[in-house]
Order: structure tokens, then sequence, then C-alpha cells
């Protein structure tokens, strides 16, 4: 059976913090704080392997030799096939403060310096590792050295392999990849929104934005928007799916969840409203922990029955 496979550039430990409020300029105690090898990929990697993804779920990317022993332990621990490549250095730490008001501040660290060559190998084991899967999500930001075209060049690697493609990225990086035509991407409203050049603030704004990245290519995007939930787009058909979480803990892995659950409907064959249905899902399970991590199955399923989805008019 075709599985499915996850490239992080540019993973991290995630150090989750917990304090009452966050005072810029003053020593602030941390309550509680947790840490996670995360990255974007290794999250939705993880997030599948832990729901029964049925299907082989395999990881790839880069990380820093000095301290990849934690993140290859939890590849292991969960059953993800560790087709990471070692570069020197070590992966970067980031802080997540999460705040008794429910505010998260991140502090996202550049990471390790990659070349042309790491790139090459890179390309390679993308190509590779496609080639056993149905689907490859390109995630999260480069590291120091990566070309900004890098995610398209493996996006076209993965595609020449005869995966599909989501793209989950930011910035430049994502501009370029959008060029070559991923199957899916999943923009919040605010990386939309700079994409497009225009303010995508809720349901209404994301509905009318997704025609427009379609018409370069893509052909499902998902537009996650906090807690008015997602817009969820395909040809002509347009969904908009909402919940409420448990717990509202934090949002530490939240959009990554949604690009799990997404991935999780396709592998169980779902339409587009049952895939939205359980992207939603997953990420409000996301909400409910403080770093990014999900709860069992069960929970999933039955934050899974509460959400509502409602069709939004087709696309003109
Ligand atoms: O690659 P980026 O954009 O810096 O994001 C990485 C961060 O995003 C997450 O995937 C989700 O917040 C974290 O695990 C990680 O620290």
């Amino acid at each position: 059976m075709r599985g499915v496979a996850t490239v992080t550039p540019n993973p991290a430990l995630d150090l989750t913090t917990r304090l009452s409020a966050l005072v810029p300029g003053a020593v602030n105690r941390v309550r509680e704080a947790q840490e996670d090898p995360g990255g974007k990929g290794i999250n939705v990697a993880g997030f599948l392997a832990s729901q029964g993804a049925r299907v082989p779920v395999l990881a790839t990317g880069w990380l820093g030799e000095a301290n990849a022993a934690a993140f290859r332990a939890f590849l292991a621990a969960g059953g993800i096939a560790d087709r990471f490549l070692p570069v020197a250095g070590s992966t970067r730490t980031n802080v997540k403060i999460v705040e008794d008001d429910e505010r998260v501040t991140d502090l996202n660290f550049p990471g390790f310096a990659v070349d042309a060559a790491a790139e090459d190998a890179l390309a390679a084991a993308v190509r590779a590792t496609a080639a056993e899967c149905g689907w490859v999500a390109l995630c999260g930001s480069l590291p120091r050295g990566a070309s900004p075209g890098l995610h398209a060049r493996l996006l076209g690697e993965a595609r020449a392999a005869g995966a599909k493609v989501l793209l989950d990225a930011s910035g430049p990086p994502f501009a370029a990849a959008l060029g070559a035509g991923p199957d899916a991407i999943k923009p919040n409203g605010e990386e939309l929104g700079e994409l497009l050049g225009e303010r995508v603030a809720g349901v209404a704004d994301a509905a009318a934005a997704v025609g427009q990245v379609q018409a370069r290519g893509v052909g499902t995007v998902i537009v996650s928007l906090g807690a008015e939930g997602a817009v969820f787009a395909e040809g002509d058909a347009r969904v908009h799916a909402v919940g409420r979480p448990r717990a509202l803990v934090s949002t530490v892995g939240a959009g990554d969840a949604m690009v799990a659950g997404w991935l999780m409907g396709t592998l169980r064959g779902l339409d587009l409203a049952g895939r939205a249905r359980l992207a939603t899902a997953f990420s409000l399970g996301a909400l409910s922990t403080l770093g990014p991590r999900l709860p069992d199955a069960a929970e999933i399923a039955a934050l899974a029955e509460a959400v509502e989805v409602e069709a939004l008019p087709d696309a003109a």
C-alpha cells in the first residue's frame, strides 16, 4: 500500500513554556515547560502515525547531527520510517510562550546552515521517499543557506516519483512553489493575504480569495482561520468547517494537525465535507494540549462528530 511522507527541511525542538502573563523587559518565571521534537512535517507525521494511518508514514528532511537522537527516537517510537539526512550542527530549538489568556508568542530560530550539495542530497531523498507514497507534504520554513526555490524543486521531485503534493509553507519559498502547482495548500488567512496582497480576515474573504490561487493551478486550498474554523475549496466546491475545542490550552501545532487530518481523510477516501470535518477535529484536538500533541483517536472522533460543516456557494 502506498504511504504518506512529510518533508521537514527545518525541524525544531519545541520548548513550549507556560506562564501567567509575559512581561517584556522583566524577569518572567515559567510555571510549566514541555519539550517536543517538532517542526511542521514532523508534527504532521507524528499526528498521522498516532491516529492510526493504516499506511506507512515516512519522514525526511535534514537533522543537525549534534542533537538528532531525540528526533530519531521520536520517529522510531511512532513507527515512522526515518529518512532524515544528517547535516553539521544542531537542529534549532523554538520557544513557544503560552500565557494564561491563551496568547502564544513564538520565537522561531533560523536553524542550521545547508549548502548546494545538501540540497542535491535532499532532492534525491525526496524522490526516493515519494516513490513509496501516494502523498508527500512539504512543510515549514527553510534553513539558512537554502535556496528560496527549494520547495518548488522538491515538489517537482515528489511529482516525478508519482506522488501528489501538499504544500504548507509561507513567504517567498511558498510563493515560488505555488508556480509548480501543488495538489493542495494550507495557508492561514494571513499567509494567503500576504500572497495575494489583500486582507483575508474571515470566512467570506477566504471563500472569495481561494479561486485566485486555484487559478494558478492548485487543486485544493485549505485556509485556516483560527476560531472561525477553516474554508476548504476543491474545484468549484467550497465548505466551511468550525467547531469548539474541549479545552483551549495552546495553538501550538494546530495548523499542522489540520494538515494531518486532511491527509488522514484523504487516505480514508472521504469526500470534501468529510475531510474538512476530520481536519477541523484534528486541529481542535491540538488546541487542548500544550505542545504539538493530539488526544487519542476516540477523542478526535468525538470532536469530529461535533464539527459543523456547511456548504458555501460554489465558485461562479
Ligand atoms: O518552520 P517554521 O515556519 O519556523 O515553523 C516551525 C514551528 O511550527 C510548528 O510546526 C508549529 O507551531 C512547531 O513545531 C515549529 O516550532
